[in-house]
């Protein structure tokens, strides 16, 4: 723990760009550089949690590729062989510093549903308290492309809420969020920090500038969105710059620092990122959607139901003019909603009570959740 700062539990995104040589294959020196600045952090007493990308980079070429593979198919075979020399070479690395590594990959219906979600907190915390560093990756192998988290920007967000984390390092092959996209725009200048992010940051983020990378700058804001709703800070910074980690987590380096605007607890997290809606109310005319936030929703504020859901499911919640405001676990199915009569009043419990009611006015929600 560093006192100055309150900071000891740390994840570390790395993208692929950032550990792979100019030809798209992983370089050894960029991992044992990664390497050598997580053990100064854990020298140093920090938790650190590593989400790193590259199994496809480490695998395509052995899978008999030239180039990284494009297809579905073939980049989760080239996965399934780099993921194991992914984790060779980071145990081996770690290892030299005194430290023991650990492999943990994780799908997207990992994290939709509720116990495997919590187990794996559970697992995670384990580990991070005795003081091994977990690797986690995307289960590219088994995932299919409509389930994927498909960029480990966002994961890496979902991780740093799961397990507490004090700070979200994401690593790049660039110094920070630009005003612009510096590929279109020679002028744009480096942001330093953001408390809020606003239509003109998410206008600004454009795609990978890699022909390895996937998400570019767009997914890490959508990925610092969730991790400021969580209530976690980040950074976002160059890879491979020296003790930038350090720097990074002592509030000294070159890079763009977003604050936490949020404090959504685990249970509102697993709601608003991970849960997966499966229906939607719609709210009547006159219902007062700025108290929302603060309040559980009643049976009599809903005009109409969408889908099909049980009692227990999530389902999104929308203005009368079909705008999202919210998502929610109900309390009554799909069809019990349906059937509800205002004049008769039968319906005494609210649809949604306020503990499991996310309102997208306290939690900047990414667009698509
Ligand atoms: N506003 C912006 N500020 C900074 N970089 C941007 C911006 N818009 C687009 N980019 C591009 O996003 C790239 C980083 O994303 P990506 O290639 O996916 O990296 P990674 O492999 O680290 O996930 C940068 O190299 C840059 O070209
Ligand atoms: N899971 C994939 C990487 C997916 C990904 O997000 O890549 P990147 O945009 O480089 O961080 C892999 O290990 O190759």
């Amino acid at each position: 723990m560093n006192p100055a700062t309150n900071i000891k539990r740390v994840v570390i995104k790395i993208g692929s760009s950032s550990l792979t040589s100019s030809h798209g294959e992983i370089s050894r020196k960029k991992l044992e550089r990664l390497v050598d600045e997580v053990a100064q952090l854990k020298d140093l007493g920090y938790e650190v949690l590593l989400v790193s990308s590259g199994a496809v980079a480490a695998g395509y070429r052995k899978l008999g590729c030239l180039n990284r593979p494009t297809s579905l198919p073939e980049k989760q075979a080239a996965a399934s062989i780099g993921q194991g020399l992914l984790m060779e070479a980071y145990s081996e690395l770690l290892l030299s510093h005194g430290y023991v590594a650990s492999q943990i990959l994780i799908t997207r219906e990992d994290f939709s549903d509720e116990n495997r979600y919590n187990n794996a907190r559970n697992t995670a915390n384990v580990l991070l308290e005795r003081g091994i560093v977990p690797i986690v990756n995307e289960n590219d192998t088994v995932t299919v492309n409509r389930l994927k988290f498909g960029d480990n920007d966002t994961l890496s967000a979902k991780v740093a809420g799961l397990v507490d984390a004090d700070m979200l390092l994401i690593m790049s092959d660039i110094d920070g969020l630009y005003d612009a996209d510096p590929r279109k725009d020679p002028d744009a200048t480096l942001l330093r920090k953001v408390e809020e992010i606003t239509p003109v940051i998410e206008a600004a983020a454009g795609d990978s500038g890699s022909a390895v990378g996937t998400g570019g700058m767009k997914s890490k804001i959508d990925a610092v969105k969730i991790a400021m709703a969580s209530g976690i800070p980040a950074f976002l910074g160059k890879a491979g710059v020296p003790d930038i980690l350090l720097q990074a987590v002592e509030k000294q380096a070159l890079g763009t620092y977003f604050e936490s605007n949020g404090n959504l607890n685990h249970k509102k997290q697993w709601i608003a990122f991970n849960s997966g809606p499966e229906g939607e109310v719609i709210l009547s005319e006159n219902a007062d959607i700025s108290m929302l936030g603060k309040k559980r929703l009643l049976p009599s504020s809903i005009s109409k139901v969408k889908g099909y859901f049980q009692e227990g499911s999530v389902v999104r919640i929308l203005d009368f003019e079909g705008n999202r405001i919210g998502l929610g676990v109900v309390n009554y199915s799909s069809e019990q909603l349906r059937e509800y009569d205002q004049s008769e009043n039968k319906y005494t419990e609210e649809v949604v009570k306020h503990d499991d009611l996310v309102c997208h006015l306290e939690a900047s929600i990414p667009v698509g959740i």
